[in-house]
């Protein structure tokens, strides 16, 4: 017993990114006790944005088959889990059944992030410990792991976990093509939705550093980043890429409600106070993201898009399938005037 559970340790401390760790922690547990359900819940209010998310999730169904669910933003959670949040404090319910239920807060630099909830039959005090200790393990490792993931200044994603990010999202993007192409008999499809990409860039950033110095720069830039987190969904995924340029990986959508989210953000920067400086403005490029495109090729298309709202003004939303179409107006229209 005691070899398992140190190599229970081990398998979860030998995880390099969070969701890994998620898995590991849930498959865990199900292996010491035995339990009908067992959640991970976050606190996106956390990360500046709003709501709950159901991360890793494992459920037994009636024929005691294993059941992974999927993740969801939540946008109703139990008095339990909500209390359990709010106080930071562990809550147990016993059924009449003999089961019980458990939310387990977790903590991150003393705030509450989340929750780990369990369902099995009446635990006893041995298996108690346990439990709670797999729940430090897993706290204290989350906490290195989360300085690892995260931005310092602005506590966005990092361009180091950029890769790993998008290589997991165009798997499940893979999947669910395929899930669909299965199903197109019986779904009315949106042929339009995709995942896209974003630069988001802001302009002229250079002289705010140099007019007020960079701790009023690093405190523009902590204040775009809460504005980006509150303003994008919880599943849209922001990355700080480096300096004054994030990265937005949002969710399949229709190039029409893409742009009309990206444009109500600009100009929403446009119109807000920051300190000292009168007004910032930024610049976008954004790129249809399939399944089959390589993320680099993506990227360099969402910068090609940049590029090109820099050079024709910046403070605009440009697309990379735009582009071709806006230079040829353009090259026509230099030719009537040579016309004339
Ligand atoms: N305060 C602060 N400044 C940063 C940070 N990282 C990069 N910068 C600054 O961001 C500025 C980027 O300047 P440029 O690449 O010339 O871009 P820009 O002035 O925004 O001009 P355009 O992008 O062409 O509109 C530089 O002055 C960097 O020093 C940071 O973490 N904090």
């Amino acid at each position: 017993m005691q070899e398992e559970l140190l190599n229970s340790v081990v398998k979860i401390t030998k995880t390099r990114d969070v969701d890994s760790l998620e898995f590991s922690l849930v498959s865990t547990i199900h292996e010491f006790i035995e339990c009908k359900e067992i959640i991970i819940y976050k606190n996106l209010s956390e990360f500046n944005s709003s709501g709950v998310e159901r991360s890793a999730s494992l459920r037994v169904d009636e024929e005691n088959n294993f059941v992974w669910g999927e993740r969801d933003i939540l946008t109703d959670t139990s008095q339990e889990l909500a209390s359990c949040l709010h106080s930071a404090c562990s809550i147990n319910i016993q059924n009449k059944n003999g089961t019980e239920q458990r939310w387990i807060p977790v903590l991150l630099n003393d705030k509450p992030v989340g929750a780990i909830y369990i369902e099995c039959n009446s635990l006893c005090s041995h298996q108690q410990v346990m439990i709670n200790a797999f729940c430090r393990i897993y706290e204290n490792y989350l906490t290195i792991l989360n300085e690892n993931e995260r931005d310092k200044l602005t506590g966005l994603l990092n361009r180091q976990t950029f890769d790993r990010k998008i290589k997991m999202l165009m798997e499940r993007q893979l999947n669910d093509h395929f899930k669909i192409k299965a199903e197109k008999t019986n779904r009315k499809i949106h042929d339009d939705s995709t995942s896209w990409l974003a630069i988001i860039d802001i302009d002229h950033f250079k002289a705010v550093n140099d007019t007020y110095g960079h701790v009023c720069g690093d405190e523009v830039l902590l204040l775009l980043a809460q504005r980006m987190s509150s303003f994008f969904r919880a599943s849209d995924l922001v990355f700080r890429f480096g300096g004054e340029e994030f990265v937005i990986v949002f969710e399949p959508t229709t190039c029409a409600m893409i742009t009309k989210r990206l444009e109500e953000f600009r100009q929403t920067i446009h119109e807000t106070d920051f300190p000292f400086i009168k007004q910032l403005t930024l610049s976008i490029g954004a790129a249809r993201m399939s399944p089959y495109d390589f993320p680099i090729s993506v990227i360099e298309n969402a910068d090609k898009a940049l590029y090109y709202a820099k050079e024709h003004g910046r403070d605009q939303l440009v697309f990379y399938h735009q582009i071709n179409k806006k230079q040829s107006i353009a090259a026509k229209s230099d030719s009537d005037i040579e016309l004339f």
